[in-house]
This record gives C-alpha cells, structure tokens and sequence, in this order.
C-alpha cells in the first residue's frame, strides 16, 4: 500500500531569541503557522527492512542521510517490525530557506508512517521523536499555528489568526540554520509577557512581525533587505524574513494586491514567487493511492 500526504511550510511570524543555552542551542519564543506551499509525499511499506529514500530532482541525501530517512527508521523501531519503507518526496519547499521543508517531511513521515502501522506511537510519542530529529519537527506534528518556547519544541496553541494572504518570496540560494545561530550577537531579550496574544485584523499581526536572525542573515545578504522593502512598497502590510531566512515573506490583506505583487516581482527578477493561505488547522491527511 502507498499513502500520499502534503507535507508544508512555516513561516515564523516572530521569532525572538531569549538566550544561549549550554549546549548551544538557543531559547526562543516563536509564533509559527504553515502555509499552503507543501512537499508532496508518498510512502510505501517494503518486506525488506531499510528505507530509501528519493527526492527526484533535487540534491538531497538519500536513505538514512535524509531526515525523512531517519523519521522512518524512528517509527519502524517503535513498531518492532522488520519491514522497510520507501519513500518520494516531490520537493515543492525551497531547500534550507527558513521554510521549514526538511523538518515537515520528517513530521509528515512520523505522522503518515505511524498511522500506517496501526499507531505503536502516542502523539506525545510523536512529539518526543520529532524533538529527537530536529526543533522544529514537533511543531510540525503539533497541527495547528501554534507559540514555540524551549529550543522550538514547547508548544502551545496560539489564538485564531486574521484571514491573510503572504507573498512568499525565495532568492534562490540556501542558507544554513547553524551559520546563522553560529553568528548570533545577543541583544537584551523581549519581555515575553508583552508580546500580544490576541490578533484581531491582520494590521495587528502586522505589528508583531520580528525576526531577531535577521541581522545575521541580512548582514551577510543585504539583498534580503531589498526583498523586504519591495513587498512593502507593492502593498504588503509588513514583510519579515522567516526563521533562518533568506526567504522573506509579505503580510496582505487584499488578494487582487497579493496577485499583482506575484507577478510584478515574477516579472522584475529570478526569485521564486508564491502566494499562499495560512494553514490554520492542519493534520497530515492520508490518502491510500492503491
Ligand atoms: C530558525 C528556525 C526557526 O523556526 O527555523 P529554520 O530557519 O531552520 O527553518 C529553527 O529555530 C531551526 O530549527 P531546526 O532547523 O529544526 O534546527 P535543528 O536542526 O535542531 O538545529 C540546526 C542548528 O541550529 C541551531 N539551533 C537550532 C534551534 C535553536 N533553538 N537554537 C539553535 O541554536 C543548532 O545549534 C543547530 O546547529
Ligand atoms: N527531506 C529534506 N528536505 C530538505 N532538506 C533536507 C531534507 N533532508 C535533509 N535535508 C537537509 O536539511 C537542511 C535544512 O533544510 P530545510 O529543512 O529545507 O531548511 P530550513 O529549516 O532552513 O527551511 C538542508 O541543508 C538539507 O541538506
């Protein structure tokens, strides 16, 4: 049997850094939400133990070197069962963009896979697994927009968002989420207990919009910045870059605005441009193909 799953993207609507831990991660308070940009993944159960894994077209690990690989190993050992897994991800998400891609995949293969097998994994099973391959993968598990304390991986839900529209706008080239922290000068930290819980137009999500990585990423690709100012000069309400970056991505409150921004910067540059809806309330959805 093959199931098929939407595996998709984040964007991080603020992302704050609290402090350096001692083993080099760092503390955060994030908003996060997915959006409707999604890898497309399908995973078949195999007699032979082992998983491969194929991302056609694009330069990523195969098998265990891939951390869906490495999601699917974690739940064939939960199951005890000695079968394998293949699995293809039709790759839509800009790679090591700050969209999250890599770590959706793994959730959606711990999600889709553990269902398959009949659920030897609790959902906070699936959560501790996710926190094991990365810090953002519970997040992914989780479902829903959601506020991130600890390393990425406390989560809590977060209160209806506006009905927006972003413009999401990639560069084209990667940037590593290690560098990044790795170049992190600490600033005196927000008074979380300020920060608004509740969202009651998109101006007000507008408001929250910051991105404390922004200074590592831009000072080593000032393009970003000009990305930023773009999306805001062609009608976005605000413009943020996500997570580690470099794709940056433009609040709207009016679709036909959102369209012409597409196709203005389609038109005025080599980025990849795309309009997507929030995801406010998503769980992995199976569908057996045969
Ligand atoms: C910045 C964020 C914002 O959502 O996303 P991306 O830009 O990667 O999408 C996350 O914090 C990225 O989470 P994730 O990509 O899962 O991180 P991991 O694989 O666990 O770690 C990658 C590297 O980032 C550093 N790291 C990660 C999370 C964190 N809270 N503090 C860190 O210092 C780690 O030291 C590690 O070297
Ligand atoms: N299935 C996968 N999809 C994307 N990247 C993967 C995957 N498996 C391993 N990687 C590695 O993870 C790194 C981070 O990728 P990604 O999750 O797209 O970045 P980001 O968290 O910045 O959005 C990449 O450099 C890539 O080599």
């Amino acid at each position: 049997m093959t199931s098929e799953f939407d595996a998709p993207a984040k964007i991080n609507l603020c992302l704050h850094v609290l402090g350096r831990r001692a083993d080099g991660y760092h503390d955060l308070c994030m908003l996060m939400q997915k959006v409707s940009l999604a890898d497309r993944i399908s995973i078949a159960l195999r007699d032979e133990p082992g998983v491969e894994v194929v991302c056609p077209g694009v330069p990523l690990a195969q098998g265990e070197q891939n951390i869906a690989g490495r999601a699917a190993l974690a739940v064939l050992a939960a199951a005890g069962s000695n079968r394998g897994a293949r699995i293809h991800v039709d790759k839509q998400i800009p790679v090591a963009a700050g969209l999250g891609g890599g770590s959706s995949d793994a959730a959606t293969v711990l999600v889709g896979l553990n269902r398959m097998l009949g659920g030897p994994l609790s959902f906070d099973g699936l959560l501790g697994a996710g926190a094991r391959l990365g810090a953002d993968v519970p997040f992914f598990v989780y479902g829903r927009s959601a506020w991130a304390a600890g390393i990425g991986d406390h989560l809590r839900p977060a209160g209806p968002l506006p009905a927006v529209w972003y413009v999401l706008v990639n560069p084209g080239f990667a940037v590593s989420t290690a560098w990044v922290y790795g170049n992190l000068r600490l600033t005196s930290p927000v008074d979380v207990a300020k920060l608004p819980e509740f969202f009651d137009s998109p101006q007000d999500l507008a408001a929250l919009l910051h991105n404390d990585l922004e200074q590592v990423t831009i000072g080593r690709y000032p393009q970003i910045a000009a990305i930023k100012e773009q999306l805001v000069a062609l009608g976005a309400l605000g413009a943020l870059m996500s997570g580690s970056g470099p794709t940056v991505f433009g609040l709207f409150d009016d679709e036909a605005l959102a369209d012409a921004a597409c196709a203005t910067l389609k038109r005025r540059s080599q980025w990849r441009v795309f309009k997507v809806r929030p995801l406010e309330d998503f769980s992995p959805s199976s569908r057996p193909t045969c």
